[in-house]
């Protein structure tokens, strides 16, 4: 038997010098490197040899539509009997179509005009549905040179007169007997940023064609946008309506079983795993993606943590991560001014003043602008940015009566601290604010009366 005697600095050496290594360490060095070593030859070996939890992870991506949509049957109905005038060569009505986030408004019209366009063909029928995103779309010239160039006209990227892209377009759509309908997809977003000229002109196109016909349908998240409306717009574009409810918990869950039964291998998912991720998802506004996303990042964390069974502490986690990461995208992304107002928010918060009104903030504001050289907005500007933030659910501003002495905001975090304090710091400019304090002035002064 060997007697190893050497001390454990000697005994590193020995280990990362074979040459100069005792019988021992040499031993112990070449078990270590075999080892190592036929892990890395085993890397995919070993990763594939886990059990797989997805059979197919894409069903549960947004750009993925089921050919059947559970709990949309009235709302597909509504869709086609107006849609059918087109396959008797007439205008269908136009439509306005409301619904907040993720209640299968994009998936219905998807799945309906699919269908039509398909029967359309078998009938010989020249119908089209042109799909425009007004997040990506979203000017009046640019939604008609999108739909000039898809009847293969060449019209550059800016440059013409608005009326010679819409004449353009009404030519090349009046060459034959068609019908065009034309769906603008978050509709609100494109008249609260480019007025509703473009919707005017659409609407009337119809007296100027000769042998097309066009019909319109606009998708919104905000059953208030028409109030942006010309009237004559708002009665033109309204002439039906069809509104796409919330979905209930047991709603939520048809949609995720359709889905799960496509996405995992069997046996994968714990029972409670489903109806959780819907309970949490009709929290949230009954929110059909937001119930996709948590099943799939729950899985993907199962999948990390080489877990072959998908479980409920996997679902509670995989919401606190969509959390943040929601947190963090809409925090980096904000505009400096009301970073600064945030990181305010955040140092009376960590402070321990959990009150907050907007004169608090608007003090520990101007203090921070003068700390890093920014401009000092006005407190009314600074009023504003408190109630984007609002918006985007960072904090929670609630307008409360003071009596005789006005009306002001109770503000308070809605978010961690500490975890939006991290990233506001990410940014360069706010990084010298790392050890600001909020009241840093008040208390040197209070210091100061106490001692004298
Ligand atoms: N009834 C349903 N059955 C199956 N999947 C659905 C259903 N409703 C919505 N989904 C799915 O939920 C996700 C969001 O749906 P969709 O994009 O249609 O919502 P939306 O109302 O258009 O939301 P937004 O206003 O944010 O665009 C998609 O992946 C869609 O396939």
């Amino acid at each position: 038997m060997l007697i190893d005697n050497t001390n454990p600095q000697q005994k590193n050496d020995q280990q990362s010098k074979p040459a100069d290594a005792g019988q021992k360490g040499l031993f112990e060095y070449l078990v270590k490197e075999t080892s190592e070593d036929s892990k890395i030859d085993k890397l995919f070996e070993n990763l594939l040899s886990i059990k797989p939890i997805f059979a197919n992870r894409e069903v549960l991506r947004p750009s993925y539509t089921p050919d059947y949509l559970p709990h949309r049957l009235e709302q597909i109905n509504a869709v086609a009997e107006i849609l059918v005038a087109a396959l008797r060569g007439e205008a269908p009505s136009n439509i306005l179509i409301y619904g907040k986030t993720g209640t299968g408004k994009t998936a219905t019209l998807e799945s309906v005009s699919k269908k039509l366009v398909d029967l359309a063909e078998k009938m010989n029928i020249e119908c089209k549905v042109l799909f425009i995103n007004c997040e990506r779309i979203d000017t009046q010239y640019r939604i008609l040179a999108h739909l000039a160039r898809h009847y293969n006209r060449e019209v550059p990227i800016t440059g013409w007169p608005t009326d010679q892209v819409f004449n353009e377009f009404k030519e090349a759509l009046d060459k034959k007997e068609q019908v065009a309908i034309i769906i603008l997809d978050e509709i609100d977003n494109l008249v609260k940023k480019s007025g509703d000229d473009i919707l005017y002109n659409l609407s009337r196109i119809n007296g100027d064609l000769k042998k097309a016909k066009v019909s319109i349908i606009g998708i919104s998240n905000d059953l208030t946008f028409t109030d942006y409306l010309d009237p004559r717009v708002k009665s033109s574009l309204g002439e039906e309506e069809i509104i796409f409810p919330p979905y209930n918990a047991d709603q939520l869950r048809d949609i995720l079983e359709q889905r799960s039964k496509m996405a995992f291998k069997e046996n994968t998912l714990e029972p409670a795993v489903i109806p959780l991720c819907a309970a949490f998802a009709a929290q949230e506004h009954g929110d059909a993606r937001k119930a996709l996303d948590l099943l799939r990042v729950s899985a993907e964390l199962a999948e990390r943590l080489r877990d072959t069974v998908v479980r409920e502490e996997h679902v509670r986690k995989a919401r606190e991560k969509i959390e943040i990461d929601r947190i963090t995208e809409v925090v980096r992304t904000l505009p400096t001014q009301s970073k600064l107002v945030l990181y305010s928010i955040v140092l009376l918060d960590s402070s321990g003043s959990h009150e907050l009104n907007t004169g608090d903030v608007y003090n520990v504001y101007r203090r921070l602008c003068r700390m890093i050289d920014m401009d000092v907005l006005t407190q009314r500007r600074v009023t504003d940015l408190i109630s984007e933030l609002d918006m985007l659910g960072i904090i929670n501003a609630i307008v409360v009566s003071k009596g005789r002495y006005g009306r002001t905001k109770e503000i308070a975090l809605s978010v961690p601290a500490e975890s939006t304090r991290k990233v506001l710091l990410d940014d360069y400019r706010l990084r010298t604010l790392k050890d600001a304090r909020p009241y840093f002035e008040a208390q040197q002064r209070l210091a100061k009366d106490i001692s004298a």
